[in-house]
């Protein structure tokens, strides 16, 4: 495994500190991600997501869906995955996998500290993983909010292991992030909804900007014929759709959230979210309508799981 070309230095890189990063959030912020991620995409009107846009009812605030915590790593990283020990392509990068746990429901507004580290790294041979944890506290109080995983595939820059046995190193249980076994029998729920072609450019203004998402010359570089939606846009539909089919509506019973991209969607495409019910676990898996090919699966832990449900 061992490679001339790459020049990642796992030992650089694994003691690195990351600074601990400022942010806050308003109402605004979180209406215009819920936008981002098709809340009220089919039906301005619709019972189980005007919440997310909208003080209905005379609501003192707006609901926030859980996944709008995955924007955090995003903030906590101003300048990207950019460290001291790291090479790669920039171009190259593709968003692997995300994992989330929530410790208390989103507030609409919020002062958040985030402490970051270096979760995983792995040599795949024909790319580098890197997982990288972000921990998200209220600045006033110190309550630790929420963490996120974020682990990111980037395409050419593995073979930096020093040895003949490929470089792996992750701090946390592996069973926490299995991928899932998708059951053989009928699906629970399902649900269809279709991305908009301008999907990428509005979810963008939710503070991920990588011109992959919006530069078709970019895209072409990257191995796309024209620009592709973000991860987390796609992992945005599943888990809202997961809550209307599961959670009756309630973003709350959200408790972490394992969303796994297997392959590239195209803004415009329609999502298929299909769901299959194991205690107190969904497991999901979405498709693309269009080229029958799964492009996400995961799971959704709820809080609690009852047949009132
Ligand atoms: C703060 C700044 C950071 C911002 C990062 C986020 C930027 C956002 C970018 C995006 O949103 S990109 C769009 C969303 N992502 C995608 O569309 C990717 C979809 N997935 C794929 O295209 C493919 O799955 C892949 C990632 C290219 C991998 O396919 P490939 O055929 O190359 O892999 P395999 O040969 O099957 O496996 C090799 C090796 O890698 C492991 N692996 C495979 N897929 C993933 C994955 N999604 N995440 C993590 N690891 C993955 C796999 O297990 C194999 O390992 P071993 O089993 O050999 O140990």
């Amino acid at each position: 495994m061992a490679g001339a070309s790459s020049k990642t230095d796992p030992q650089l890189l694994l003691s690195h500190k990351f600074p601990e990063a400022a942010f806050a959030y308003t109402e605004r912020d979180a209406a215009l991600y819920a936008l981002g991620v098709g809340a009220c995409g089919r039906d301005p009107l619709d019972a189980d997501e005007l919440k997310y846009v909208y003080h209905e009812n005379g609501q003192q605030f707006i609901k926030v869906l859980p996944t709008f915590a995955a924007l955090f790593p995003l903030q906590s990283l101003p300048d990207g995955l950019c460290f001291p020990g790291l090479q790669y392509d920039p171009q190259l990068l593709l968003h692997g996998q995300q994992y989330i746990e929530l410790y208390k429901p989103l507030s609409s507004s919020a002062h958040l500290q985030h402490k970051v580290s270096l979760a995983g790294l792995h040599d795949k041979g024909k790319a580098a993983v890197v997982e990288v944890e972000t921990k998200s506290f209220d600045q006033a109080s110190g309550e630790l909010l929420c963490m996120n995983r974020l682990t990111a595939y980037l395409r050419g820059a593995g073979g930096f292991s020093k040895s003949s046995q490929p470089f792996s190193y992750s701090n946390y249980p592996p069973n926490q992030v299995r991928a899932v076994k998708i059951p053989k029998d009928k699906p629970f729920s399902v649900f269809e909804d279709c991305s908009q072609p301008s999907q990428a450019l509005l979810y963008r203004l939710s503070g991920d900007y990588n011109p992959l998402h919006s530069d078709p010359m970019i895209a072409k570089i990257a191995g796309f014929s024209r620009p592709i939606l973000h991860g987390l846009c796609t992992l945005g539909f599943a888990v809202r759709a997961i809550i209307k089919c599961i959670c009756r509506g309630d973003p709350d019973l959200v408790k972490s959230i394992l969303g796994k991209f297997l392959l590239h969607v195209y803004p415009g495409e329609t999502l298929v979210t299909e769901m299959w019910v194991e205690g107190s676990r969904v497991i999901y898996q979405t498709r693309v309508k269009a080229r029958n090919r799964i492009v996400l699966s995961g799971f959704v832990e709820l809080h609690r799981w009852t047949s009132s449900l």
